[in-house]
């Protein structure tokens, strides 16, 4: 069984390719990184490490990969393989959209077997927007024979995933935890058989919102918060006390989203959010705040991890004074190096915060404008004594 994986990365490697390598699958990356690329085809394996007392390193094997400038080997590989998975990121999934409508079409040509796209990327409903993405660069009828013979099941993925240099590269550093939820009900491919340790589920909205509004809203709160009083990882940032503590009250805000949409449990979703407090907190995770609160653009989005709570829990009357914080210390996310970061940051100080919320969050809720316009004038005036006082 082949599959092809677009985006060598951290999660691709430390996730995706060993769950489908331990599924049975030789896996073929495909990327825009020549040097990853080169090293994975010369050894036709790697490694990943594990963030564990042990530190066990683990090897994936029978290992392909191809450049994305391989345009005719990328569309034969789309047209033999068995499956087809994503994560180079929610804002690069333009990019592959083009790729997999040629390769697609011809696979409606000439193999006519059923296939499952998955898009694992932290965001509402990859795959959907791969598929939206591709019928830009389609005909109706076109995309229409693409739907005989492709489906583009949704995912929700986690595992804390970063990588380490070492002499000759570098390797994925993962968590010994992780998750692969698919979303059953929107699969083709009914003789594929089950990914090793992946979870099937028919409704995947309540596990994905889950995800991505209390994992990864409290990860960007303490990125956020971490990097405004000046530390470099999450780790350190959690060692002090007000900033756990300010991350515990904004996922209690959130949870009542989750409790409200989707009747979940709060006992049980107060053990869902110790559990992946506990998994930030790993004694051997160095985590940096950059790469958690990457793209603050991308993460203040309208239906994204911050302001899609805010807004729901506002409109509900619930309150919501630490996640408006949090998006305030979102908006100070000032780290050049990440190019988001340096267009938000240029955008404010031509045109202000508010202006702000409402062009890159579409926020029109005037006192959520207003608070969170005051949030960010408090943060930004104080120091860092004062921001650990005043959350
Ligand atoms: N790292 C994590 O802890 C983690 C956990 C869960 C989900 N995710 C999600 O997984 C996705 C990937 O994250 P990551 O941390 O692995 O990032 P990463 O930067 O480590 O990996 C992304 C990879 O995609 C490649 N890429 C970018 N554009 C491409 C293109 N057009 N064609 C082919 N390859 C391309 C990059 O070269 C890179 O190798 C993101 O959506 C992220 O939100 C990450
Ligand atoms: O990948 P992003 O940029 O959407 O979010 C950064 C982190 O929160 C994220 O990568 C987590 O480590 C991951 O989602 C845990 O499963």
């Amino acid at each position: 069984m082949k599959a092809l994986h677009f985006g060598a990365g951290n999660i691709g490697r430390g996730l995706i390719g060993y769950l489908l390598q331990r599924s049975g699958f030789e896996v073929c990356f495909v990327d825009i990184n020549q040097q990853v690329v080169g090293k994975l085809n010369q050894e036709q394996e790697y490694q990943i490490e594990l963030l564990d007392d042990e530190h066990t390193v683990e090897t994936i094997s029978s290992i392909t990969a191809l450049h994305s400038s391989e345009e005719e080997n990328v569309i034969d590989a789309i047209v033999y393989a068995d499956i087809i998975t994503t994560s180079v990121g929610v804002q690069h999934l333009s990019k592959i959209a083009p790729i997999l409508a040629k390769g697609l079409r011809k696979r409606a040509d000439k193999n006519k077997r059923k296939i499952d796209v998955i898009a694992n990327e932290n965001a509402i409903r990859a795959s959907s927007l791969l598929k939206q993405e591709m019928e830009k660069c389609l005909s109706p009828h076109e995309m229409a024979e693409i739907l005989t013979i492709a489906g583009f099941p949704n995912s929700a993925i986690d595992r804390q995933a970063l990588s380490k240099k070492t002499a000759d590269g570098e390797i994925p550093l993962v968590e010994p935890f992780y998750e692969w939820i698919i979303e059953q009900s929107g699969m083709v491919n009914t003789d594929l058989p089950k990914i090793k340790d992946a979870i099937y589920v028919e409704d995947l909205q309540p596990y994905l919102e889950r995800k991505l509004y209390l994992v990864n809203m409290g990860h960007a709160a303490t990125a956020y918060l971490g990097s405004l009083v000046g530390e470099e990882t999450i780790q350190s940032a959690l060692a002090h006390p007000q900033i756990e503590k300010f991350v515990k009250n904004t996922l209690e805000e959130a949870k009542h989203y989750l409790i409200h949409q989707f009747a979940m449990k709060p006992e049980e979703l107060g053990e869902y959010i110790n559990q992946f407090l506990k998994r930030f907190q790993n004694k051997h995770l160095h985590d940096a705040v950059t790469r958690v609160g990457r793209s603050p653009i991308r993460k203040l989005g309208f239906d994204e991890r911050l302001v899609k709570p805010t807004r729901a829990l506002y409109h509900l009357g619930y309150p919501v004074k630490n996640l408006t914080l949090a998006i305030a210390a979102a908006l100070l996310f000032d780290y050049p190096v990440d190019e988001e970061s340096l267009i938000l940051q240029r955008y404010i100080r031509d045109n202000g915060v508010t202006q702000a919320l409402i062009q890159f969050s579409y926020l029109t809720e005037q006192p959520l404008l207003e608070s969170i316009t005051a949030d960010y004038l408090r943060l930004k005036l104080a120091n860092r004594q004062e921001i650990l006082a005043l959350i």
